[in-house]
């Protein structure tokens, strides 16, 4: 199942709104499809939204070099980007797609400080493809080392049994995911008894696409709704929780999905485990507190109704925050491609970012 394609003329998305009851693809032409599919979570999960923000730019080039003189395209393209940037604010991984494409083409354009003006948008768009292949394939290799990585906390650990929220696998991804990416590893270690699968309301990512996916792959999983975790533990069947991120601040306070931090607080009362896994393009530089990151406030039609169906009177008041923030003191550690990393998050956060940067 490949939830992101590109094929130099459009970007086909797997619409995930649509699973697990049929498999819909949606081909992509325009730019303002993919900000509409990642917007609705059509294309979801930070590091597949980042992927799919790459190849967008390639279309809203496409797009902007066709239109105005050299620099009116410019700035039309920058807008672009900007208002792609602003469908998710959470996930950290659309601006830092967005961010990467944008400075390739500033650097383009510019030769010692000066702007080249004989550097026009069109000359930039081959770059910007290349440059949007690079994030998907880095994607999709890392997802295999933070696999290993991950898996190698439960060195020699045999009948694991594995608790997750909301979807960090292959449809979170461009590659096998990331939290499943370590209990995939564990499976094909044979170390693997059970995934336990939060279904994640409101928009049942866990139901509808962790169980998805997990039984495709004969992956044994059991789903439960979001009010079972804590029985769950309570009745010793959970060893370990694995979760993905959406943004992860210097002090290694983790954004992820609503109902996480529920999750990391219940794992910490029961003395179990509480990792995440997530990417180095997922890890906020610019952050210390988790206080600081922008939550994505969503429709309350997510909540007043599942599809089409109404389940809370009309005009009732609903909160419905898409992320929760899990301060570091919950997180056991973070598994990322470089690696396992533990408390103190500061100065482990900062020796990833340091090797990173000295690559
Ligand atoms: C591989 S991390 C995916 C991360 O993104 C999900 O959010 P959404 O479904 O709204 O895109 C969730 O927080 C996952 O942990």
């Amino acid at each position: 199942m490949n939830s992101i394609e590109w094929n130099r003329q459009a970007l086909i998305l797997l619409d995930q709104t649509k699973l697990p009851v049929s498999e819909e693809y949606i081909h992509c032409t325009d730019w303002r499809q993919v900000a509409e599919a990642i917007k609705m979570l059509r294309v979801r999960g930070a590091p597949a939204i980042g992927v799919a923000a790459g190849y967008a730019l390639v279309l809203a080039a496409r797009e902007a070099a066709a239109q105005g003189d050299r620099d009116e395209q410019f700035t039309t393209f920058f807008e672009f980007a900007n208002t792609l940037k602003a469908t998710r604010p959470t996930a950290i991984n659309l601006a830092w797609a967005v961010e990467r494409v944008c400075a390739l083409v500033r650097t383009s354009v510019t030769i010692d400080g000066h702007d080249d003006q004989t550097v026009s948008l069109a000359d930039c768009i081959d770059r910007i493809e290349e440059e949007a292949i690079a994030i998907n394939k880095e994607d999709l290799a890392l997802n295999s080392a933070m696999a290993k990585a991950g898996a190698g906390i439960f060195e020699g650990r045999r009948g694991l049994r594995i608790l997750t929220h909301c979807n960090a696998g292959a449809l979170a991804t461009a590659g096998i995911g990331t939290a499943l990416g370590v209990v995939r590893e564990l499976h094909a270690n044979g170390q693997l008894s059970m995934v336990y699968a939060d279904e994640t309301r409101p928009l049942l990512q866990g139901a509808r696409l962790t169980t998805f996916e997990l039984h495709q792959d004969g992956i044994p999983v059991t789903l439960l709704t979001d009010n079972m975790a804590a029985y769950a533990m309570q009745q010793g069947l959970i060893d370990a929780v694995i979760v993905g991120a959406d943004r992860i601040t210097t002090e290694g306070d983790v954004a992820n999905k609503i109902g996480t931090y529920g999750v990391a607080v219940l794992a910490k009362a029961h003395g179990i485990p509480f990792y995440v896994a997530a990417p180095y393009s997922t890890f906020d530089f610019t952050l210390a507190s988790g206080k600081d990151i922008p939550i994505e406030i969503r429709d309350s039609r997510e909540v007043t109704h599942f599809q089409g169906c109404q389940t809370a009177p009309d005009g009732v008041p609903v909160l419905n925050p898409a992320f929760d923030v899990t301060p570091h003191e919950y997180v056991s550690a973070i598994i990322t491609e470089a690696g396992v990393l533990y408390p103190d998050y500061t100065k482990s956060i900062a020796r990833l970012h340091k090797e990173v940067q000295e690559r």
